[in-house]
């Protein structure tokens, strides 16, 4: 399978403010390749350069070394014109639903932009507008609305369709399902793989939850102090982790097993039990006319 999108040997290197300040290096020697159609997951912990590959592949982040090559070619230091030609094969959705969608304008409104830009206007955008919100099973008439009127988990959707507008080869997700609650979280995952089966989109999908990276990821890479420490098969990565990072990592958030659960929830029960029937001696004790 060909490679979509090829990071070799990354640098990037904020420059910091303040008279004698050095420079940061945030990413180094980064190297990580996504094929069409897939999602790798990159974990780690914060302030490891998550975020900051996220950015440098949208061309948001200062590269100081390496390559970023989409489909071949070098996109690390595109002009203004070229960046905004390559927004239609490679977008973005953000961690907060609430800032990243403009309060004032309505969903279809929000949606249309980017088609608008395209010159898609007229009837023809407001049958994609639809057709958006059908496939993040929004109801039609929601493109009335201002997003105000909708919940984290709509308005993630709504970011969602938005990123999907001019039909993506790559999104990066950054972190888009962390401002939700679990139940909500578990129903966008779903949506996001139910989009990547029909339309094929990959995804560089950044997490610091391991349950969330582990259910959406075909392949893992693991960041650490700027570097990638691990990367492979999400299920070899997250289940057989080989760096002394990762396994530290992962056995801080331990792998919910349904069986071992079941274990614990039966000795809490009988723990319980164990304390009624002593509570009750006690208690018979104290006042011997009392049955049980
Ligand atoms: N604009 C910036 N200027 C200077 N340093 C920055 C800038 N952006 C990020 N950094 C630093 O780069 C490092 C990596 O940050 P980054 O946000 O990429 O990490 P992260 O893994 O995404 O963390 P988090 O999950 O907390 O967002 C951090 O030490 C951060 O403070």
């Amino acid at each position: 399978m060909t490679t979509l999108l090829e990071v070799k040997d990354l640098d990037v290197t904020y420059p910091v403010k303040g008279f004698g300040k050095k420079p940061f290096q945030a990413l180094r020697g980064v190297s990580l390749d996504i094929r069409p159609g897939e999602t790798v997951g990159l974990v780690g912990e914060s302030g490891s350069g998550k975020t900051t590959l996220g950015r440098a592949v949208l061309g948001l982040a200062p590269v100081t070394g390496g390559s970023i090559e989409y489909r071949g070619r070098d996109i690390a230091h595109l002009g203004r014109r070229e960046r905004r030609a390559l927004s239609s094969e490679i977008q973005v959705v953000f961690q907060d639903p609430y800032s990243s969608l403009n309060p004032a304008l309505t969903i279809e409104q929000i949606l249309s932009e980017p088609l608008t830009a395209r010159g898609v206007a007229g009837s023809q955008a407001r049958t994609r507008v639809r057709e958006l919100l059908g496939q993040v099973n929004l109801p039609a008439d929601a493109g009335d609305r201002l997003p105000r009127e909708f919940s984290g988990g709509q308005r993630q959707r709504i970011a969602i369709a938005r990123a999907l507008a001019l039909d993506p080869q790559l999104i990066v997700c950054d972190e888009p399902v962390s401002a939700l609650d679990l139940s909500t979280q578990a129903r966008v995952l779903d949506l996001f793989i139910e989009i990547q089966e029909r339309t094929g989109v990959a995804y560089l999908f950044i997490s610091h939850d391991l349950a969330v990276v582990r259910h959406i990821s075909h392949r893992v890479a693991v960041m650490y102090h700027g570097e990638i420490v691990e990367s492979g098969d999400g299920d070899q990565v997250t289940g057989a982790p080989e760096h002394p990072y990762t396994q530290r990592l992962f056995m801080a958030a331990p792998v919910p097993d349904p069986v071992r659960q079941e274990q614990r929830r039966a000795e809490r029960l009988r723990l319980l039990e164990q304390q009624r029937e002593a509570d009750e001696q006690a208690l018979a004790t104290a006042s011997p006319g009392r049955t049980a």
